[in-house]
């Protein structure tokens, strides 16, 4: 609710006058943190508004058994995992990995259809991976993840398993990991602690406010001196990190979710429309930024080589085998390496006008003969 209300109480400014982008959120959690029922929550919650924003879902993880939600655009309608496991001769992980890897060289196809979407959805969501690291640590999740943040607003959802945090290190090692994929992404950050229902999150809270208190939990946990009295080496490392830790939870949002009961599912959309304003005001002047320096940087490397191959031409041009070879033939077929526009990404939501799916398509038929193309 406090999602439609942040939309409507602005709908009167300016700015808002030309609608508003969706938000995509991008959910990342550590395996069985929650993350697909966290999905299948703001889906719900999204639709039991009045009247009702259903989202756009794409679900990321070709391993998937069983989503909660009926996702718009699902990797498995295009990869088969368990194939690519079997051709590539791979174990899950890397079976996971290379099914991101062939769906992101279609991920323009797939930027396409939410795109032409964006007119009619406020949020785009989006289910990654069970095994973080395949997603946070893979080229394949940076090109998908800046491909979607230069499009949309972005936000990353990370998303906690509280109970399974309760212990200092534990909760330490969590929060370093949130911190690595944020200044990867550098994109605006919400940390879920999810699962509230079965523990509550205030020692989390309380653990990110003063850091004086989380090292007096980390000293009841465990033995802080050796048999010399001296502060062990593990104690200096925690007690280090702690504090560099500090300085980061300032600069994050955090929200105590329970995906089974819906409990504090408005903080979190709250904390979204918040994220829209931080990806406007800070991430976006910086992408504009670094998109500025890229092109220069690009424009220069394309007046070197251009220099270079007038030179070479001058040198070639004094050799008339190498020019009456080189001479362009217009009756000579050029090489097309567009596939005729041909999509094979599948919206299994209802076409728009013009837009034809072939839901024949929309499974992977046992008796077609695929042949995936061999990593390089
Ligand atoms: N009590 C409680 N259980 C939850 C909550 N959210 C998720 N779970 C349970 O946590 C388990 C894992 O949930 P999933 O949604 O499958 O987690 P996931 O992160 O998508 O899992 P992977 O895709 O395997 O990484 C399931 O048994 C859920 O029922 C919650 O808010 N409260």
């Amino acid at each position: 609710m406090a999602a439609q209300e942040g939309q409507e109480s602005t709908g009167s400014s300016s700015s808002s006058r030309i609608r508003k982008k969706p938000v995509c959120i991008i959910t990342i959690g550590m395996a069985g943190s929650g993350k697909s029922t966290f999905v299948q929550r703001i889906n719900a919650h999204l639709h039991s508004l009045t009247p009702p924003k259903p989202p756009y879902i794409l679900n990321l993880d070709p391993a998937v058994a069983n989503v909660p939600f009926e996702a718009n655009i699902d990797i498995r309608d295009t990869i088969d995992y368990h194939e690519v496991m079997k051709q590539y001769n791979l174990g899950p992980n890397g079976g996971i990995l290379t099914a991101l890897n062939l769906f992101t060289t279609k991920f323009d196809q797939v930027l396409d259809l939410v795109e032409k979407r964006a007119e009619n959805v406020d949020y785009v969501i989006v289910d990654t991976p069970g095994q973080i690291e395949i997603f946070t640590w893979s080229a394949s999740g940076a090109i998908i993840t800046d491909a979607i943040a230069t499009a949309l607003p972005t936000v990353i959802a990370y998303v906690v398993d509280t109970p399974r945090t309760v212990a200092p290190a534990t909760f330490m090692s969590n929060m370093l990991y949130a911190c690595s994929i944020l200044y990867k992404t550098k994109l605006p950050f919400i940390v879920v602690f999810n699962k509230t229902d079965a523990q509550p999150h205030a020692f989390a809270l309380e653990w990110m406010r003063d850091f004086e208190v989380f090292q007096e939990a980390l000293a009841t946990h465990q033995s802080t001196t050796d048999d010399e009295g001296s502060p062990t080496y593990m104690n200096s490392l925690m007690n280090s990190m702690s504090l560099v830790l500090d300085e980061f939870y300032k600069h994050l949002k955090s929200v105590g979710v329970s995906s089974m009961t819906g409990d504090g599912v408005s903080d979190f959309f709250e904390a979204v429309e918040a994220s829209r304003d931080e990806y406007e005001k800070e991430y976006l002047p910086e992408l504009v930024r670094m998109r500025a320096q890229r092109d220069a940087t690009l424009q220069k490397q394309k007046e070197d080589s251009t220099a270079r191959m007038l030179a070479d031409l001058a040198v070639d041009r004094a050799n008339h085998t190498f020019t009456a070879r080189d001479r362009w033939n217009p009756n000579e077929e050029e090489e097309d390496e567009d596939d005729g526009g041909e999509s094979n990404i599948i919206d299994r939501s209802a076409p728009w006008p013009g837009q034809y799916i072939d839901l024949t398509q929309a499974r992977r038929r046992e008796d077609q003969d695929t042949t995936w193309p061999r990593p390089a």
